[in-house]
Formats: structure tokens, C-alpha cells, sequence
């Protein structure tokens, strides 16, 4: 896909390549990079509080180049006539490089300083000083490691004791938040804004790091577009831009150019399943929908929905495995398979799983109880050799990983490409911020965290969706990406009808449409 669909998450690691690669052989020094953030940072503040002139403002300066930013900010604000005191954690002796230039700039412009030294709490300070409108929390940017020192720890909590009669703005990434994963080590200043220089990092992307960013601003530093191309991050931001992936409806079209979507799903007390599938596969354009499931069930699947095709298999209402060769005849007639909404755990529904797998089968999308039966018989895996996207949630791709959902939850970045990496297919882990990750290690975040799509279902139509755009010959990776994006645009539409949420998965599948017709008119 071209990154103009999404935008660059680098990872710490990568941040500091593209820092170096732009000093080191590009010739921009480090001390311009400093300023452009700390102007930057001052541009943001001003943008969300209005003049600063006479504000009393506490800068909290870390011994890193965290800190440099925050003596950088502090004299931007000290010309814009805030009363400014910069606490610094490391001994002025002690920093180093741009950070200990702006340390000195500081120092020549009479801002008053103190050493927040190990011991002693920013309370004490604040008693002299008085209250502050704003803090800016230059404590840590994307560069420690591990878990926090315990004073560190505690100015961290001394910061968040004004997070209400104070602004708080953090410096790239609120101190204390993983910038790989988004979690608190174990805690994190808790901003009203988050001013990220040049790009996001990528745990600022995971929605847990939510309540501590606020709202995120990213301000350019100036690392060359050409070094950042060059070496790409490995995880990116799905945008709208992705929506321009979907192939145009030509006038003169057939259905048949639309592509015919199979989902084979469905079992005793899961006909829903299949059936929301089918209508994710109708509203997001597929020309022809069938659903394939036991003879005895298929009325039931329907659902007396004119709109959905049935084709009955074998006798009586459980899969088996005479099913999959009921099947053969038909296959050719389809361009991509959902396998397994409401498939149910019957032991005889792994015999039509593996009598299906030795089949010639166009693409394929996983979800379901098929995920369910890969792991208990993870060889179902390799006899399925057509391309395939997996639509894992959290508990799905545990037991695939053989891990537990929290583990997976606790660092969905890692285990979405762990998962795709060990299954070889492309991966959906499915949740708030929804991940795209790809055998070879690159991953796209989807921005969408929205509660009304958290409803029964709503992933049977995520593959209906994502089977539709199979279906018309998009490619794995691109209809991965452009499915999760648009199911949230769909979720985004109802928390504006179902502000309290209430809205079915029928309603998500139906919100598609027009979901897609705001989002390009806009
Ligand atoms: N590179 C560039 O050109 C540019 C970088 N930029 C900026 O630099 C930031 C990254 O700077 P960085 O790499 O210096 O790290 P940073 O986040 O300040 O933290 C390092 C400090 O953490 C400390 N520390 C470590 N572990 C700890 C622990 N467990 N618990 C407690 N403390 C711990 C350790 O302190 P020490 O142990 O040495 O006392 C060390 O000094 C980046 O986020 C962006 O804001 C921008 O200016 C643009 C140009
Ligand atoms: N808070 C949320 N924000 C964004 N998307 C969500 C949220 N909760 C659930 N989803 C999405 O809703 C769908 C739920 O799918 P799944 O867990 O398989 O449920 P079901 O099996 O009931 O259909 C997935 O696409 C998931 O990403
Ligand atoms: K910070």
C-alpha cells in the first residue's frame, strides 16, 4: 500500500534513527531539531490557552534531550512575558549536547531555575512560586528505560496533583507513557495536551494511552521527507486516504463484476452470525451474496431476506465432512470465501474444516469459530494454502498464540504481529484500535475507538466487509485496511444516532453506506 493512505507511527528506536540520520549524515544539527520543537511546543501552548503573557508557568526539565525541549520551550515562553520556572532533575554540569546549549540559553536569559533533585518534591517549589496556570512536562520523553525510578515516580504524581487547576502540556509523549506501547511505567503525567514532534510514535496510537495524552499535536521538527521514506516506519495510522482504494461502481457494470461472496457459517443457535455477515457483504457493494451451511439450518440463515442466497449443504444441521464435497461443484463460482461465523464447536465441523482445506479455494477470510478450530488443530493452517486475511479478537488470537487476552491486550501491538508472523496470513486483531499486521512485521493502527461498535456481530460484518472487497479482487493488505477503516467510519456514524449506544450490528452494516458518502464529502 502507498503510505499516503496512512501516516507514519514510527517507534522510539526508529524516531531516534530518523534523529541521527538527519544530524549525523544530513547535516541538520541536533540544536535546530531542539528548536523547532520547542517553538513548536510554544505555538501549540498558545494555540490552546491563548497569550501566555502573564501566566505563571512551572517547566519541568528531565536530564535527557526531554528536558533540552523543556529549556528550549522556557525561553519562548519567557519572551512571550509568561513568568517562568524551569525545575531541572539532572545537575547543570551533567547535560549534554543541545540540551545543556539550552540549559545555558536559559540560564543567560535570567529564567529562574531549580534543581529538582533526587529527594526533593516540586511541591516545595510550588509553595515559593506559587500556583501555575500551565505545566510543561519535559520529565521524559520516548528515552527510558524500564520501569521508573521511584522519585520519578513521585514528581510524576506531584505533576498530576494540578491536572486540575493547571494546563498541562507534555513534551512529545506524557513522562512516564511507553512511547512503544501507550502504557504507564507504571505511571504517567496525565496532559491536556500532548505536543508529538514530527510524527506520533506508535504507542501514542494505542488507545490506552488515551487518558494521558489528551489531545495529541504533531509539530514537523524538520527530518527530511527523504529519510523518512527511506527508512519507513514499520507502523502506521490508517487515514481516509485509504478509502480511495475502494474500486469506483462503473455505470455500465454487472453484479457479476462486483464479486460473489460465499460465507460458510452458521449452527444450531448461530444463524445470526452468517446472516450479519451476508449484510456487511451487501452494504459495502458485493454484487452476489450466499451463504453456505447445513440443508437443515439454511432457512433459518436466511432469514426470509430476499437480498441473501442460501446454499443448503448435506442433510441435517451440523457441519461434516461430506459437506466440503457437496461444495466442489460450486466453488468456481465465487470469488472469495468468509469461513466461519457461527460454525459452532461440534467436533464434526473440524472434519469439514480439514476436507475443506485440501480444496482448491479462492480467497479467503477467517474469523470465528474457524479461528477457534485452527487452534485446536493448528496444521488446518498450512493445508489452507490460498491467500488469506485472519479476523482474530483478543481471546481468539490468545489461544492461537497460546497466550492469555490480557497478555495480548497488555501489548496488542507485539502480539498482532507475532500472530501474523506465526500464521503467515494477514492479521486483523480486532478491538479499539483495531491492528492490520502483516507477516513481514509492518502494521497499520485503525484511529477508531468507538463504543457502539462493540455490539454482538459487529465483527461477523467486519468479515462480511472484508470478504466484499476480497471479492473484488482488492488485495489482501488494501482490503484488510480499507475494511477496518470503513466499519469505523460505520461506528463513528452511530455514536452520532446512538449517542448511548443501543444500535444493533444490522445497524452497523447498514450505517456503511452512507457512512462512506459523509467521509468523501467531506
Ligand atoms: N534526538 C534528537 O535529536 C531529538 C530529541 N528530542 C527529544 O528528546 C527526547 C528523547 O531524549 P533522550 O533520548 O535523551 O531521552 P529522554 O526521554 O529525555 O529520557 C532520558 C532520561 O531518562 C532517564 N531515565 C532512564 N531510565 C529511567 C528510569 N527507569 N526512571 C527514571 N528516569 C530514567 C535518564 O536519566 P538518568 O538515568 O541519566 O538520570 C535519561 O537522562 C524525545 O522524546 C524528544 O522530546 C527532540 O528534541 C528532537 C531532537
Ligand atoms: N471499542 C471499540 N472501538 C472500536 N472497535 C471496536 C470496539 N469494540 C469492538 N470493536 C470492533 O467490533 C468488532 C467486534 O468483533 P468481535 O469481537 O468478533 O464480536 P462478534 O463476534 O460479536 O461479532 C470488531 O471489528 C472490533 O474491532
Ligand atoms: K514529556
Amino acid at each position: 500500500m502507498e503510505m499516503y493512505h496512512a501516516v507514519p507511527l514510527p517507534t522510539p528506536e526508529e524516531m531516534t534513527a530518523w534523529d541521527q540520520a538527519t544530524i549525523e549524515d544530513f547535516g541538520l544539527r541536533q540544536e535546530v531539531l531542539m528548536e523547532n520543537a520547542g517553538l513548536g511546543a510554544h505555538g501549540v501552548l498558545e494555540d490552546s490557552v491563548g497569550s501566555v503573557e502573564g501566566l505563571s508557568i512551572l517547566v519541568i526539565a528531565g536530564s535527557g534531550n526531554n528536558g533540552g525541549d523543556a529549556f528550549c520551550v522556557a525561553r519562548h515562553l519567557a519572551n512571550s512575558g509568561a513568568q517562568v520556572l524551569v525545575l531541572h532533575t539532572g545537575k547543570k554540569k551533567d547535560y549534554r549536547g543541545a540540551a545543556a546549549a539550552n540549559m545555558r540559553l536559559a540560564q543567560k536569559m535570567g529564567i529562574q531555575l531549580g534543581h529538582l533533585a533526587k529527594g526533593r518534591s516540586l511541591l516545595e517549589f510550588v509553595h515559593d512560586f506559587g500556583e501555575p496556570d500551565v505545566i510543561v512536562d519535559g520529565l521524559l520523553g520516548t528515552g527510558f528505560k524500564g520501569e521508573l525510578r521511584e522519585e520519578t515516580q513521585e514528581w510524576i504524581e506531584d505533576i498530576n496533583i494540578f491536572k486540575s487547576s493547571a494546563f498541562i502540556l507534555s513534551l512529545d509523549i506524557p513522562s512516564g507513557l511507553s512511547g512503544l506501547t501507550g502504557e504507564p511505567a507504571p505511571v504517567a503525567v496525565m496532559a491536556d495536551t500532548t505536543v508529538t514532534f514530527e510524527a506520533a510514535k506508535i504507542g501514542l496510537a494505542m488507545p490506552s494511552s488515551a487518558e494521558f495524552t489528551g489531545d495529541i499535536h504533531v509539530c514537523g521538527i524538520g527530518i527530511p521527507e527523504f529519510i523518512k521514506h527511506s527508512t519507513p516506519a514499520t507502523c502506521s495510522m490508517l487515514t481516509d486516504g485509504v478509502l480511495d482504494l475502494l474500486p469506483a461502481p462503473h455505470p455500465e457494470m454487472h453484479k457479476g463484476d462486483a464479486g460473489h461472496v460465499l460465507i460458510l457459517g452458521g449452527s444450531i443457535g448461530l444463524t445470526g452470525a452468517p446472516h450479519l455477515a451476508a449484510l456487511g457483504a451487501i452494504r459495502s457493494g458485493a454484487g452476489l451474496v450466499t451463504i453456505g451451511c447445513p440443508a437443515g439450518l439454511a432457512q433459518e440463515v436466511k432469514g426470509g431476506n430476499p437480498d441473501i442466497m442460501t446454499l443448503p449443504l448435506g442433510k441435517g444441521t451440523y457441519w461434516n465432512e461430506g459437506m466440503a464435497q457437496d461444495l466442489i461443484p460450486h466453488l468456481s463460482r465465487f470469488s472469495a470465501i468468509l469461513l466461519g461465523p457461527g460454525m459452532g464447536r461440534d467436533e464434526r465441523t473440524l472434519g469439514f474444516l480439514r476436507a475443506l482445506a485440501e480444496l482448491d479455494l479462492p480467497k479467503l477470510v477467517v474469523d470465528a469459530d474457524a479461528l477457534y478450530w485452527i487452534a485446536q488443530a493448528p496444521e488446518l493452517l498450512e493445508h489452507l494454502s490460498t491467500p488469506m486475511v485472519l479476523t482474530p479478537h483478543p481471546g481468539e488470537a490468545a489461544r492461537i498464540l497460546g497466550i492469555s487476552a490480557e497478555d495480548v491486550q497488555a501489548d496488542r501491538l507485539h502480539a498482532a504481529q507475532d500472530f501474523a508472523a506465526q500464521t503467515g496470513a494477514v492479521s486483523i486483531l480486532k478491538g479499539a484500535g483495531t491492528i492490520i499486521a502483516l507477516p513481514d512485521g509492518r502494521a497499520y493502527v485503525s484511529p477508531f475507538a468507538i463504543s457502539n461498535l462493540a455490539v454482538a456481530g459487529s465483527g461477523d460484518v467486519l468479515g462480511g466487509l472484508s470478504t466484499s472487497l476480497l471479492a473484488r479482487d482488492m488485495e489482501l493488505e488494501d482490503a484488510a485496511c480499507l475494511a477496518v477503516y470503513w466499519h469505523g467510519l460505520a461506528g463513528g456514524q452511530l455514536s452520532e444516532d446512538f449517542p448511548v449506544r443501543g444500535n444493533t450490528a444490522s445497524d452497523i452494516a447498514n450505517a456503511l453506506p452512507k457512512a462512506l458518502k459523509e467521509t468523501v464529502d467531506a
